[in-house]
């Protein structure tokens, strides 16, 4: 065990320092990363066909289950057992005497840390010191050197140690999570339990963006955008903020990781962190360096502050609530005050890819990918919770990524080291490859398990809906390591029509398919009442005083969701940017696009039911093998939808939507009403040309629905 103390000098920035870092021309780059020797470059298919698809993403911290304390919230986690389990009080988990060791990146990382960690406003920053600080006290005795010597004017925190845990192994991770976070517990299958605190999904509302010269005139503001300004001051503050706060901590988790799989645009970000969860989270779903990478790693591009356990100041200017989701692009850094729901680090990081990578002429995209055994690739778009993790999945094809890539001239390549799979109602049947990736390693958000065996009841939103699994991708065992692959043929865009009037699958042309990427459309109601018992059962969790007979059933009406580019919560620029850059490498690789709705048939939600997933993904089979290109279609009225007569596998009475529906009157009437709706989401858009003619935005105004 190393007890090493580093004294080290810390670089205090100026505000002018600070003015020219990384903004002064108004240019943003990161520096350009060196190569990766062990990863093939990306090989370009000629004349591939691709499709879109399309994911839509949403909001999750509305459905939170029924806590208001924190007690309350621990309390949901683990279930009583059943009635053999011993009842035995604390016999927890005896933890190993040794603490976390820090195999690789000696002084040299402990010098950028405590450069990551200097405080802008004080004389100096923490001293950083790595290892646990169980292992503390040794280094006491170690003397002290001339460096430590107060100055006159510094303060207690200048004093202090802080001790950095960088880049630890899961099982480290496992260590630290179970012995100091509440609600860490390994399952049955070695997953690591956790909770997320108070916010079970992102908080859209609560993010922010550093407007400055440069960035008010490079990205999209204003209406229907997710960019809410805040100015380089109020960033500091809550830098400051967190800063200051993870270094009143005894010890920070420090990740070095890369994102992009693409060798020539990876970018290197570093993630500090308060907590264990968070940092095996990033492990998991960034990409993993080697010891050697790690070793020579350097400065990063972008580093992220998760002070996530401390709120934000209400009397900092822009702030609304007390948590703040921040993001300066000219300083290259995120900061994350009042919420722990690790899937800010992931998306955030996502925005930041959203306006890097159209620099480079390289399209981000919000889906999942894979490829077939004769490196045919196929996009998956869509949502949140309309199938892009599920469908990309697949025990036939190889997966690159289930949820964010990157379209370059050379293909496709994923942007994540990992996938971040819904968990709510999984089954090993569904989605066996899902299932066995929930294993040692495994951070597992927000689930309940029995208290004794730690089983985990997949169906069991009482903590929220939105549990989560995150694992790394080579969990999946057809992930195609590394993440990259030619263009891609297929272009498949996914909505969950909980309105039951998309066809199950349709083909679609350019324009189609740009009409339906910008308009970014699905409709989800909440699982509740997908069974019975489930139904019953939570109420039961829920009954309170706010619990209203009548309000349990069947009253859920179908919310449409519009997110520009399937995706709107992370994109950066205006939508149609994204929009021309798919058409334009679309009609390049000869790809074709397809609508599937994952969502109902037979009725809207209450009366139809939602498409089974052994149909969609028949669906899917056939558009991978060709075979549906070549089937034999009739168009669709009011949204003039290319619908084949035949899908093997697949009951041909659904694939005409109105013929599932008993009512037809219904079926107009709500083919209408959503055509309504698509119409009215479309308006903010007409004004904006696609393309350099501007011809294509003609084209595309008229593949909407025509009534
Ligand atoms: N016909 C279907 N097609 C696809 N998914 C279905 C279908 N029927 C039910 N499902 C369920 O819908 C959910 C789809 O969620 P999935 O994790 O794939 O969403 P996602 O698009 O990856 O979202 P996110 O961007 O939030 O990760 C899964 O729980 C899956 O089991
Ligand atoms: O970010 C999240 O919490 C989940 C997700 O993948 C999405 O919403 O697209
Ligand atoms: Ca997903
Ligand atoms: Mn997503």
């Amino acid at each position: 065990m190393c007890n090493l103390i580093v004294y080290i000098d810390i670089f205090i920035p100026t505000l002018a320092d600070m003015a020219g870092n990384g903004n002064t021309d108004g240019e943003f780059s990161f520096s350009a990363a060196a190569a990766r020797d062990a990863l093939p470059r990306i090989t370009t298919e000629k004349g591939a066909k691709s499709t879109t698809s399309s994911d839509v993403c949403h909001d999750d911290t509305a459905s939170r289950g029924n806590f208001q304390t924190i007690d309350q919230l621990h309390s949901l986690q683990k279930k009583r057992s059943a009635p053999t389990t011993p009842l035995k009080e604390g016999g927890g988990v005896v933890m190993g005497t040794s603490g976390p060791t820090t195999p690789v990146s000696g002084e040299s990382m402990l010098q950028s840390v405590s450069a990551s960690l200097a405080s802008l406003t004080r004389e100096t920053g923490p001293k950083v010191i790595r290892g646990d600080p169980t292992s503390a006290a040794k280094v006491a005795h170690v003397p002290q050197t001339p460096t430590s010597v107060p100055a006159a004017d510094v303060s207690d925190s200048s004093l202090k140690f802080t001790h950095v845990l960088h880049n630890l192994s899961p099982a480290e991770l496992y260590e630290q999570a179970i012995k100091y976070e509440k609600g860490s517990f390994v399952t049955s299958t070695g997953a690591l339990a956790t909770l997320s605190g108070a916010k079970t999904g992102r908080s859209p509302k609560d993010k922010r963006v550093v407007k400055d010269e440069t960035t008010a005139s490079e990205l999209w503001w204003g209406k229907g955008s997710p960019n809410i300004e805040m100015d380089e001051q109020s960033f500091l503050v809550n830098r400051e903020r967190a800063v200051d706060y993870l270094n009143s901590l005894d010890k920070v988790f420090v990740n070095d990781q890369y994102l992009n799989w693409d060798p020539e645009n990876k970018i290197k970000v570093r993630i500090v962190s308060a907590r264990a969860y968070h940092s095996l989270f990033m492990h998991n779903m960034c990409i993993r360096p080697t010891p050697e990478e790690l070793e020579n790693f350097g400065t990063p591009d972008f580093t992220i502050y998760n002070a996530g356990k401390f709120p934000c100041n209400r009397f900092t200017h822009y702030m609304t609530s007390s948590t703040s989701v921040d993001i300066n692009l000219g300083r290259r850094e995120m900061v994350i005050l009042g919420t722990q729901y690790a899937g800010e680090m992931k998306k955030g990081l996502f925005g930041v890819m959203h306006y890097l990578m159209p620099k480079r002429k390289i399209l981000s995209l919000h889906s999942g990918c894979n490829m077939g055994k004769d490196g045919d690739v196929a996009l998956f778009f869509g949502l949140s919770g309309t199938g892009k993790t599920t469908l990309s999945t697949d025990h036939n094809r190889y997966l690159i990524g289930d949820d964010e890539h990157c379209w370059s001239e050379s293909g496709v390549s994923n942007i994540e080291g990992g996938c971040y799979a819904k968990c709510i109602d999984l089954s090993r049947e569904k989605e066996p490859d899902i299932w066995n990736a929930i294993k040692f390693g495994t951070v597992l958000e927000n689930v309940v398990f029995d208290e004794h065996t730690r089983e985990v009841d997949y169906t069991d939103k009482s903590v929220t809906e939105n549990t989560r699994a995150a694992y790394p991708i080579e969990y999946i065992p057809n992930s195609k390591i590394p993440c990259v692959g030619p263009h891609p043929k297929n272009v498949i865009l996914l909505a969950c029509d909980a309105f039951g009037v998309l066809p199950p699958v349709s083909k679609l042309d350019l324009a189609q398919t740009m009409y339906h990427f910008i308009s970014g459309y699905t409709a989800l109601v909440s699982l509740l009442s997908s069974s019975k018992t489930q139904l019953n059962k939570t109420f039961r969790l829920m009954r309170n005083e706010s619990m209203v007979a009548g309000t349990e059933e069947g009253v859920k009406e179908p919310r449409a969701t519009f997110s520009a580019c399937f995706g709107a919560a992370f994109i950066m620029l205006h939508p149609t940017k994204y929009a021309a850059m798919l058409a334009e490498k679309m009609q390049a690789q000869g790809a074709t696009g397809w609508l599937v709705n994952t969502g109902w048939s037979g009725g809207s939600y209450g009366s139809g039911s939602r498409i089974k997933l052994a149909y969609t993904r028949k669906i899917i089979d056939a558009i991978h093998s060709g075979s549906l290109l070549n089937a034999t279609y009739q168009k669709t009225e009011i949204f003039g939808l290319e619908i084949p007569n035949e899908v093997e596998g697949v009951p041909s009475e659904i694939l005409e939507p109105m013929n599932a529906w008993e009512d037809k009157v219904a079926y107009k009437d709500t083919l209408l009403k959503l055509a309504g709706l698509f119409r009215n989401n479309f308006e903010t858009f007409t004004s904006h040309k696609i393309g350099e003619d501007g011809k294509l935005t003609e084209e595309i105004l008229a593949a909407g629905p025509n009534f």
